[in-house]
């Protein structure tokens, strides 16, 4: 798979929809990945952080990976999320695999801090047997130093680092030693801006040479995610500066406003939106009425944008 024709961005990170009652949602998450396809995603990132990985249980993960699968039905990449302890990211590359996803987003491990060095130790160990390639996702406590990072190259299942961690001075560092290393997989390595509404920090990780993102957005107003993503192609800034300031500043505002909002502001979002995702689940906590109308207020202003764009340049 080249990796770097099809992870054009904004990716999409579906959410994990529940019923009332608490199942799986199956119809609705169908619907939902339809939907994100449709919209113009280039790879599909089922059950990560967004589509609530750790609420699911291993029963519920595999149902999930394999609708997405067939509903995408090979039209882009269906990547999976994996991760725990490093015996248990293990068994959901293999189910991932057996679900027929295409590759794997590899987690932070839980409740355990480490060195880079362990880090690295620990993704030797998780990718060790996989069939799957994998992109490992820097964030919390996984965290890499620029000779780790190299140091994946090594691993012919590891295609890609995501970063979530924001420190785009390290992030640097790790792209340059990468790039530079005249190893014979220093060109064609993936990295990915992984933070939280990525849109916010996309202009700065383009100048390092990281292009590709991931999207909150995408999953619940995956028209403002292509606007952002096109203005910030064509290089249009005044549309990329007066989207940032109606409306992915003010949502990233909302989505600091309360540990575990990033997830539940965006599932109550793409419920206004009109679709059933049903309730977060815990520990994450539902969002108030009050910020959800903000919200959605937010997004009114980013449309509002992107329509009067449009209205001048037609
Ligand atoms: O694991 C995940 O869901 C992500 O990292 C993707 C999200 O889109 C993330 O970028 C965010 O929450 O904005």
């Amino acid at each position: 798979m080249d990796l770097h024709a099809v992870l054009t961005p904004p990716l999409s990170f579906p959410l994990t929809p529940f019923t009332e009652d608490d199942r799986l949602a199956l119809d609705v998450l169908g619907l939902h990945v339809e939907q994100q396809v449709a919209a113009g995603a280039t790879a599909v990132f089922i059950a990560c952080g967004t589509g609530e990985f750790t609420a699911l249980s291993r029963e519920e993960y595999r149902e999930a990976v394999a609708l997405a699968v067939k509903t995408v039905a090979g039209r882009v990449p269906v990547f999976a999320g994996a991760g725990g302890g490093p015996a248990a990211a293990r068994e959901f590359i293999a189910d991932a695999a057996e679900c027929g996803a295409d590759g794997v987003l590899l987690l932070p491990p839980y409740l355990v801090s480490s060195s880079p060095e362990g880090v690295l130790g620990h993704i030797r160990y998780v990718v060790a047997d996989s069939p799957l390639p994998v992109i490992v996702y820097q964030r919390a406590n996984a965290r890499l130093s620029p000779a780790t990072a190299l140091a994946l190259l090594d691993l012919p299942q590891v295609v890609g680092l995501k970063d979530g961690l924001g420190d785009i001075e390290q992030m640097q560092r790790i792209v340059a030693t990468v790039r530079t290393s005249g190893h014979e997989r220093a060109g064609s390595f993936s990295f990915l801006n992984g933070l939280p509404t990525a849109e916010l920090s996309a202009r700065a990780y383009r100048a390092i040479g990281v292009g590709s993102y991931s999207s909150a957005v995408h999953a619940f107003a995956p028209d403002l995610a292509h606007g952002f993503a096109r203005a910030l192609d064509r290089g249009d800034d005044a549309l990329v500066d007066a989207l940032l300031a109606a409306f992915l500043l003010p949502l990233a505002d909302l989505r600091d406003r309360v540990p575990g909002y990033a997830v539940s502001l965006v599932k109550a979002a793409a419920r206004r939106e009109g679709l059933p995702v049903g309730p977060v689940r815990p520990p994450l906590v539902e969002a108030r009425e009050e910020d959800v109308d903000e919200l959605v207020r937010v997004i009114a202003a980013g449309r509002a944008v992107l329509a009067a764009h449009t209205a001048t340049e037609s």
